[in-house]
Order: structure tokens, then sequence, then C-alpha cells
């Protein structure tokens, strides 16, 4: 079986961990083998970073290299063995998360986060790795699209907020453009969902991309 990698992305409040487990049990019922995973984190030394990017101050920069860092763990110790192995990994947030985020929402430096890109999931020149094709990202990135103002309806009381949850709505306008601006550079991986629904609207959208693509054969 092939290896199959699929991420999850949106604004805070998005319905992301609301829906990735009907996604799991979905996968499981074709019985697929699943990694269920999420950044920044997944290893415990991504754990630890997760902890000091949501809670410490610091710039854009040092954050930028610590999920990237947190990232270069976690492809190496989960994700690559997982898909090695035929199963479908399942990871709440990416890379594309560092360019909305650390990108669009903290206004760090596009280009510099292509380059952080392709050092952690390209295969280096010395590994025969020479072009963008040879990067590792998701096959399908589902993406929950929701206009901000009715993600901070739904988090208001939902949890007490991390650093980047405590943010102004304007913040999440700009994290917002990120992921259509990556949408947009790579319409083939990227699925958006309309998030402004039901829960179950959601699931039966987010099940009927999974299976266009063909990823429950009958
Ligand atoms: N379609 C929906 N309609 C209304 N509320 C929702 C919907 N999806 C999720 N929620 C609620 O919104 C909040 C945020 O959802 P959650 O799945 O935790 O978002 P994320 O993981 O993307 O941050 C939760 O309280 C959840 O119960
Ligand atoms: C993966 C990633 C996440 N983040 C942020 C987005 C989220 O606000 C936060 C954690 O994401 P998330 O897993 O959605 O947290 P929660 O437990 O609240 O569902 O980290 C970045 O800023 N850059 C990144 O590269």
């Amino acid at each position: 079986m092939q290896g199959l990698f699929i991420s999850f992305e949106g604004i805070d409040g998005a319905g992301k961990s609301t829906h990735i487990d009907a996604v799991r049990q979905a996968f499981l019922d074709a019985g697929r083998t699943v990694t269920l995973t999420r950044e920044p984190g997944g290893t415990p030394l991504a754990e630890q970073l997760r902890n000091m990017v949501l809670n410490d101050p610091m710039d854009a920069m040092t954050e930028a290299l610590l999920v990237f860092a947190a990232r270069r763990d976690h492809v190496q110790k989960v994700i690559v063995p997982a898909l090695h192995k035929g199963d479908v990994v399942l990871c709440d947030r990416f890379s594309d998360a560092s360019f909305a985020y650390q990108g669009a929402g903290r206004g760090f430096d596009w280009q510099m986060l292509e380059t952080l890109e392709y050092w952690v999931q390209g295969k280096l020149p010395s590994q025969g790795g020479n072009s963008p094709a040879d990067l590792l990202k998701p096959q399908t990135t589902i993406w929950f699209d929701l206009p901000p103002a009715v993600a901070a309806v739904r988090l208001a009381g939902a949890r007490v907020p991390d650093k980047f949850e405590s943010q102004p709505q304007a913040f999440f306008e700009q994290v917002a453009k990120g992921y259509a601006r990556r949408a947009s550079s790579d319409p083939v991986r990227f699925a958006r969902i309309d998030a402004d629904q039901t829960p179950s609207e959601v699931r039966r959208d987010v099940i009927a991309v999974l299976s266009e693509r063909g990823y429950f054969p009958a």
C-alpha cells in the first residue's frame, strides 16, 4: 500500500480538530493504518518546541526557526517512516501554517520561509535533490476556510486562548490571506472546504473531497 499524506489547515477555530477524527475513522473503515499527528509537535522534542512557540514571546524569525526545527524532527522521525510503511498520515497543520502565521500573520519574509521549507522538506543536493519537486508535501491539504469573525465567535469561551488564539481579529484576517495565497499557488494540492456550515455539512464535504480523490477505493 502506498503511503498517503494529508494535512489539515485553517485559522484557529475553523474546525480542524472537530473533523480530523471522522477522517481517521473513515480511513480505518477502509482498512488503512493511520498515523494521526500534529504540528508544531508530533515528537517529544517537537512538543517541547511547541510549548515555547505557543507560550513564550519571541520575534517572528525565532518563531519560524523553531516551527521548522520542530518540523524537521517530526518529518524524520514520524512522517517519513509512516509513509514508508504505507500509512495514511493525517497531520493537524503542516508547513502552510508557517506561511500563514509567521509569514502573512507576523510579517516574516515569504522567501525565507520557502528557503526553510526547501531545507527541511527537501532532499539536500548531496542526497540527489535539486528541485522544488523533491519537496515532501502533503498530497492533499484540507483547508477549512472560515471568516475570522465567525471563528472568533466559535472560540469565545470555548478554551483558554494560547498566544496565537488571543491575537485580534485583524491578525487572523492576515493569516487567512496567507492560506489563500498558498492555495492559489498550489491549487491541486489544496481542497478548500466551506467551513461556515453545520458540522455535519462540513464533514460531508471533507469526506466527499477525499472520496473524489480516490482515497477510499470500493
Ligand atoms: N461547523 C461548526 N459550527 C459551529 N461550531 C463549530 C463547527 N465546527 C467546530 N465548531 C466549534 O468551534 C470550536 C473550534 O473548533 P475546533 O475544531 O477546535 O477548531 P480548530 O481545531 O480548527 O481550532 C469548537 O468549540 C467546536 O466545537
Ligand atoms: C504548524 C504551525 C502552527 N502555528 C500555530 C497555529 C496555531 O495557533 C498554533 C497551534 O495550532 P493548533 O494545533 O491548531 O492548536 P490547538 O491545540 O489550539 O488546536 O500554532 C504556527 O504559528 N506556525 C506553524 O508552523
